[in-house]
């Protein structure tokens, strides 16, 4: 592995590391862990222990509430609890970010460089349905897998966009009270998890990388509350995408300070020596070039996990001071007047062609996708989606009364979108909201999200069958099974036949058609085991 590694890469970290480049490099030759993060919104560590086969090898990982190492040969990715989004497998450093941000239910938190979703699902089991989750990313086929992640998680507050970040800072000005930039980068501390991110490295220049960051982290920083905070997490080693971009941040804006992270864990503080070598650190006072000690390094030969590195920022109370406006101001403009148009300007012919799309198919979600639910013919536009969603909510799902968020419809889609969103006229929607099924020819159909968002509980009729049982797999196989009417668990005045919430040891896995005595499977066909 070693003997891979890029003469240039290793030449900048034996300067970088100086007496501890040894042990670096050794790391490269020691195996790499495994990490997975339970799912608080379904359920606590010690309840999927007690349900796991697995979980009499699992350690917990220092710095994540619900993070647990796992022996590689346990691949926890091949068992119904995955299916049922009871954990998210992930990288142990990259459970850090999140942990740092200091989610609270009811908080607003948007999360700019999403996809495929790991901390989007972190994020969201912190908030605890409370509050909104704003998870984005600009890379339109990777927005599928990000929604997948936490549509699978059963998360109910989110929206998912589809933008570059200066088309989001006008709508979202000051909004969020958290903001999370896991930012693209050249990968270096990654190298030893996946190989491939040795080529990219090659590829996509340190430089390049680090122009998209500035941007990204200024136009993070218009969409931040006073008294909010930001974290900027990266999982690279280089100092132009990490403590230089800090040290930029603060130079351009006299409101954002660092919050010092506690050493703690075997990390390390962050490097203000390298910060002085960035273009910015002339205009920075010496207090706050040194504050960036505050931000940490994760190196592999320390810690359990790959490389990564982390500040957090908080912007103050008071507003943006005089110095920076008319300037800056200006200048922003000018920097949003040439990046925004284009985007802008396809983003909106990108929308309006799909809703010439759909208003053509009649029945398609601003999203684009196309996808039919649970693998069934094109739904057909009804003229009041909301309303069956209602009259079918209050048949088949218990306490909808006390949820949060309100239904939207887009076509024939029903989301329920969190409260208090401003409007999203104009950018690449992919969900609206929660996205809990579609009207078809006067009839509500219940999507695969709701399902996975549900618990068992709320289901006016569900069928759970141990994760250990073959049913189990079978379902998720998409293969019809039997039941008896009594295996149906139900109220006394519901009827066995129709919808039922198919569930594994207690958790939802999707939907079915029950009637006598065959279970009709509606998994969709993205959703199945493989
Ligand atoms: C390190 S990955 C994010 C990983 C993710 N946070 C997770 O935990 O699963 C960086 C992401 O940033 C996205 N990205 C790149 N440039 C972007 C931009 N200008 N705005 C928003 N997202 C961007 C990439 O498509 C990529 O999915």
């Amino acid at each position: 592995m070693i003997g891979h590694l890029p003469t240039k890469f290793t030449k900048k970290m034996e300067k970088l590391l100086d007496s501890e480049y040894d042990n670096f490099m050794a790391s490269y030759a020691a195996p790499r862990v495994y990490g997975l993060r339970i799912n608080a919104l379904k359920l606590a560590i010690d309840q999927w222990k007690e349900l796991s086969p697995i979980a009499a090898r699992v350690r917990p990982i220092p710095w994540a509430q619900d993070g647990l190492y796992y022996a590689e040969e346990d691949r926890p990715g091949k068992h119904p609890h995955y299916y049922a989004g009871l954990y998210y497998i992930q990288e142990p450093s990259a459970m850090a970010p999140v942990e740092l941000l200091d989610v609270k239910p009811g908080h607003r938190v948007l999360d700019l460089c999403a996809a495929p979703g790991g901390k989007s699902t972190q994020i969201a089991a912190k908030l605890g349905g409370k509050g909104v989750l704003v998870a984005n990313d600009n890379a339109q086929e990777r927005t599928k897998a990000l929604t997948k992640n936490i549509e699978r998680a059963g998360v109910r507050n989110a929206v998912i966009l589809n933008e570059v970040p200066a088309a989001l800072a006008p709508v979202f000005t000051e909004w969020f009270d958290r903001i999370l930039i896991d930012a693209p980068c050249s990968g270096e501390g990654m190298f030893r998890k996946d190989e491939s991110m040795i080529a990219d490295w090659e590829k996509h220049s340190v430089e390049h990388c680090a122009v998209m960051q500035r941007d990204i982290l200024r136009h993070a920083a218009r969409m931040l509350a006073p008294g909010g905070l930001l974290v900027y997490s990266t999982c690279t080693f280089s100092p132009e995408e990490d403590e230089w971009q800090i040290a930029a941040l603060l130079a351009e804006r006299d409101d954002f300070e660092v919050v010092p992270i506690p050493q703690r864990y075997g990390w390390a503080e962050g490097r203000a020596d390298l910060a002085a070598a960035a273009p910015e650190a002339a205009e920075l006072a010496e207090g706050r070039l040194s504050s960036i000690e505050g931000t940490v390094r994760l190196w592999p030969h320390r810690i359990e996990g790959e490389g990564h590195y982390a500040a957090v920022l908080r912007r103050r109370e008071a507003k943006m001071l005089e110095r920076e406006s008319a300037r800056d101001d200006q200048r922003e403009e000018q920097v949003l007047a040439s990046a925004e148009a284009p985007d802008r300007q396809q983003s909106q012919r990108k929308k309006e062609k799909l809703l010439r799309a759909s208003d053509k198919r009649g029945s398609k979600a601003v999203n684009g996708r196309g996808s039919s639910v649970g693998g069934r013919k094109e739904a057909v536009a009804d003229p009041d989606p909301i309303g069956l969603w209602k009259q079918f909510s209050s048949q088949f799902v218990e306490g909808t009364e006390v949820w949060e968020g309100h239904p939207i419809a887009y076509g024939s889609r029903v989301y329920l979108q969190p409260a208090g969103m401003p409007s999203l006229n104009g950018l690449k929607v992919v969900r609206a909201g929660w996205y809990v099924g579609e009207a078809d020819r006067g009839k509500f159909v219940p999507s695969q999200p709701l399902a996975m968002g549900l618990s068992k509980e709320e289901a006016v009729r569900s069928i759970s069958f141990r994760s250990d049982d073959a049913q189990t797999v079978r379902y998720l196989r998409g293969e019809t099974l039997f039941a008896e009417d009594d295996d149906i668990v139900r109220h006394e005045d519901t009827p066995a036949k129709g919808y039922v919430l198919v569930c594994t040891d207690g958790y939802p896995l999707g939907w079915a058609k029950y009637a006598g005595g065959m279970i009709k499977n509606e998994l969709p066909a993205g959703w199945r085991w493989i």
